[in-house]
């Protein structure tokens, strides 16, 4: 069974429900990253998303777009993310990671080899953000057969088919962006958010998590009341950003945005 299912089928058994924070790999550079994922887990961090820096990241708000910069400047890329990750795993055996990031880097690497690697580092997903379902024939075999679930994205204007599509393609959990726009955008109305899971999940037993606008406790409470997971990124990343000249302090900083979450998710059932 794959970490990812495994450890949010755990999560469901037990009444509880997740939290995947999301950082940038090598924001505020490189060398931070290892650190910044251990930090998270011990504030309870249950799946990590690891974002992919991409030159052109058209889905996100300026917060990560000057992230994937900075990362970008030191020149992280794929190979060096993996290896962060594979880093990782010499001391966590149990938290999943998932890369999520944009084709481009994937493709001019090919997806074979990619997912080969990415999967002997210990990476457990991928999200693809400017994948369609439809165009994902070409993927989605390539990274399964290594091991690697594949999360897709679901929007508010996802129609029936789109959903079907995407239920048939995922594994892992299936991503619903909660409001049309960029990531870090701020208003969040759970109550449509509510409606629409109840519709996918007519299709669907698969874990839903909600990202985009999930920034404080009382957002993550909120969402936590009706999704299976909840995803934070800007409101992680906008702390990198303010602190990225003491580099040291940053562990301590993430852990202290994220625990509140933590505690809303905990105290919500
Ligand atoms: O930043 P927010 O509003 O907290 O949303 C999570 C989001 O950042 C993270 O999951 C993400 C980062 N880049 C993305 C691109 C597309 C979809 C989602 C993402």
């Amino acid at each position: 069974m794959s970490r990812i299912k495994e450890t949010l089928e755990r999560i469901r058994s037990q009444g509880r429900k997740a939290l995947i924070p999301y950082i940038t790999a090598g924001d505020p550079q490189p060398d931070a990253t290892l650190g910044l994922m251990h930090a998270l887990v011990k504030a309870g961090a249950d799946v990590i998303e690891l974002g992919v820096p991409f030159s052109d990241p058209m889905a996100d708000g300026p917060v990560i777009q000057l992230a994937c910069e900075r990362a970008l400047k030191h020149g992280t890329g794929l190979w060096d993310i993996i290896d962060m990750v594979a880093e990782f795993r010499k001391t966590d055996s149990a938290t999943p990671v998932v890369l999520m990031g944009y084709l481009n880097p994937i493709e001019m690497r090919g997806v074979a080899a990619f997912a080969e690697r990415a999967a002997r580092a210990g990476v457990d997903g991928v999200l693809i953000v400017d994948l369609a379902v439809e165009e994902a024939d070409g993927y989605v075999p390539a990274l399964r057969s290594q091991g690697l679930d594949c999360i897709f994205l679901l929007a508010p204007t996802s129609p029936a088919e789109r959903i079907q599509a995407v239920a048939r393609q995922a594994s892992g959990y299936l991503y619903y962006v909660s409001l049309k726009g960029v990531t870090g955008a701020a208003s969040l109305d759970v109550a449509s958010v509510a409606e629409k899971l109840q519709e996918i999940r007519r299709f669907t037993k698969l874990p839903l998590a909600v990202g985009f606008g999930i920034r404080d406790a009382a957002s993550a409470r909120a969402v936590g009341a009706v999704a299976d997971a909840v995803v934070v990124g800007s409101a992680l990343v906008a702390e990198i950003e303010k602190h990225q000249n003491e580099p040291s302090t940053l562990p301590g900083r993430l852990a202290d945005k994220l625990a509140p979450l933590r505690e809303a998710l905990d105290k919500g059932n």
